[in-house]
């Protein structure tokens, strides 16, 4: 929410960006995406009331209610007619035919057969849904005009005013189908009201009959019955008919007073629905960005600091933690500095040469059975990497050692690599030396702005003489690594080495990996 409130484009919810007369979006790309959402959307996963696949459902369902009703009021109200009932029998079987696939669409969604599918599809279409939209919208209306007969004005037995009561209510059935354009919606109920203001305007069937006609016989005795008293008669009907009369106007007053509410009524549950769909989509974008730059800075933070402790600095702001029997691998381009040339393009060309080449020594930790395998750093032409750091990876290996024997394997892997891109890259024969040690360290994070992964002590130490002292192309190890790792690998004992801080030690050369050696 706060992401929302921050965000410039919120300005979408005081000025929607909609035409004001037609209310489509100004943006006639975002139109289209509008029209297409509202189309059979069998990407929608998400079960909400909101879908429109729903309220298409709910808005055919009350089409039906509404007809079930007006069609019950016709049938009691007047002397059945045969185009009235044939009307009904089709307006019910069209209701069905569409509610159909509407309920199997809320039921089932994106589970429905493809034949279904593309049924669904074809009514949800935006044209095909306004034209079914507007016949189903008119039903009631028209199921009410089909009742139509002169004889109902005739009489006085009030038949009149219950069917310009059930045609009023009739035109409010031109506010359902929220998804339909408001614009087509109020016109045909301005039809259909027209044709009854028109009836009562011209006064074709002769609502007022009885000024016209004062003297007609039939019509006093129907009066003098009513009224009980035939010497009142005159008066009386003349009050009625007056009434009669006030009662046309009132109609006509209640028919154009109810067009200017469907219109203003239609026009605002349009903007309302346009602006809720509109909010969702724009709610969806700004979504669907924030996970992308939440991915790209996991992407970042992870490419500094290892994945699994990026998690616990998320919820701690402080890492420093002990491994045991880590392995720990420097992996030096001897020779790079040989090869740099200042003078030419102020070594660029150099600097871009040795990014290509870790590059390709990177690509190694992308693979999946170097998963334990954590680049540290680089620093100038020397890759830093080790394994066995993250603990969770460490436990699912079946063998304790797996690490170190991976380690080892990425070891020669870095040398075949530099082979390969000496033989790919003309004039450049770079030589590397490994060093390669096992022990305990520390790991940790240092910094509270710059953050800095490192790893600490003895183990790193020990590594790192271990290639400064190394031989070109070879791995060079301790003793006690040697010794962990002579199940899987074969050694050659080199000799005696001075190190710096440790004195003299037993160093030895990888020759090879045994044959048939597997750890996973
Ligand atoms: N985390 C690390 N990252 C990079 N290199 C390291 C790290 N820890 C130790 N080293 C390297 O290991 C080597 C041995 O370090 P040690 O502390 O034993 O001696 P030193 O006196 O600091 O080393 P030097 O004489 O090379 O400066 C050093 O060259 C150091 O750069």
């Amino acid at each position: 929410m706060q992401c929302i409130r921050e965000d410039r484009d919120i300005k979408y919810l005081h000025h929607p960006p909609i035409n004001h007369c037609s209310l489509n979006f100004i943006d006639p790309a975002f139109e289209r995406q509008y029209r297409s959402q509202l189309s059979a959307d069998d990407q929608d996963t998400v079960r909400s009331l909101a879908r429109p696949r729903f309220s298409t459902f709910s808005d055919l369902v009350v089409s039906l209610t509404f007809l079930v009703m007006i069609s019950i009021c016709c049938f009691l109200g007047f002397t059945l007619q045969t185009p009235w009932m044939v009307f009904v029998f089709l307006a019910f079987i069209l209701e069905f035919l569409l509610l159909s696939p509407a309920l199997l669409d809320v039921c089932f969604g994106s589970s429905l057969s493809p034949t279904l599918r593309r049924l669904v599809v074809f009514f949800s279409n935006w044209y095909t849904r306004h034209i079914f939209g507007a016949i189903v919208a008119s039903l009631p209306a028209v199921a009410v005009y089909s009742n139509f007969s002169c004889h109902m004005f005739e009489t006085v037995t009030g038949s009149h005013l219950f069917y310009c009561i059930l045609l009023l209510t009739s035109l409010v059935h031109f506010c359902n189908f929220t998804m339909l354009n408001s614009l087509m919606k109020s016109v045909l109920a301005s039809v259909a009201g027209l044709v009854l203001l028109v009836f009562l305007v011209t006064d074709v069937c002769h609502f007022t009959r009885g000024v016209s006609l004062a003297d007609d016989a039939a019509f006093i005795t129907a009066a003098s019955t009513l009224v009980g008293n035939t010497t009142t008669v005159g008066p009386t009907a003349r009050a009625m008919l007056s009434g009669n009369e006030q009662l046309r106007y009132e109609i006509i007053l209640n028919v154009v007073l109810l067009l200017f509410l469907i219109w203003f009524l239609n026009r605002e549950f349009e903007i309302s629905y346009r602006l809720s769909l509109h909010g969702n989509m724009q709610a969806q974008k700004d979504r669907e960005n924030m996970q992308m730059e939440k991915e790209q800075a996991d992407w970042l933070l992870h490419n500094i600091i290892p994945e699994h402790v990026s998690n616990i600095l998320k919820k701690t702001s402080k890492y420093c933690e002990n491994h045991k029997e880590v392995g720990v691998l420097f992996a030096k381009v001897i020779n790079y500095d040989d090869f740099y040339d200042e003078s030419f393009e102020g070594g660029r060309e150099y600097l871009r040469v040795l990014n290509e080449l870790m590059g390709d020594f990177e690509d190694l930790f992308d693979i999946p059975r170097y998963k334990d395998v954590e680049k540290i750093k680089t620093i100038g032409s020397c890759l830093m990497a080790s394994s066995g750091l993250n603990p969770e990876t460490r436990k699912r290996n079946k063998d304790p050692n797996a690490h170190l024997y991976h380690l080892m394997d990425f070891a020669s892997d870095l040398l075949k690599k530099l082979e390969q891109f000496n033989a790919e890259i003309f004039n450049f024969d770079f030589e590397m030396a490994i060093g390669y040690n096992f022990g305990d360290v520390t790991s940790g994070v240092i910094g509270t702005t710059k953050l800095l992964y490192d790893i600490w002590g003895d183990t790193v130490n020990i590594s790192s003489r271990m290639y400064s002292t190394g031989l070109a192309g070879k791995i060079q190890v301790t003793e006690d690594t040697a010794n962990k790792l002579s199940e899987k690998f074969e050694f050659e004992y080199r000799g005696q080495i001075f190190v710096k801080g440790k004195g003299d030690m037993k160093t030895y050369i990888l020759a090879k990996k045994k044959d048939g050696a597997t750890w996973d």
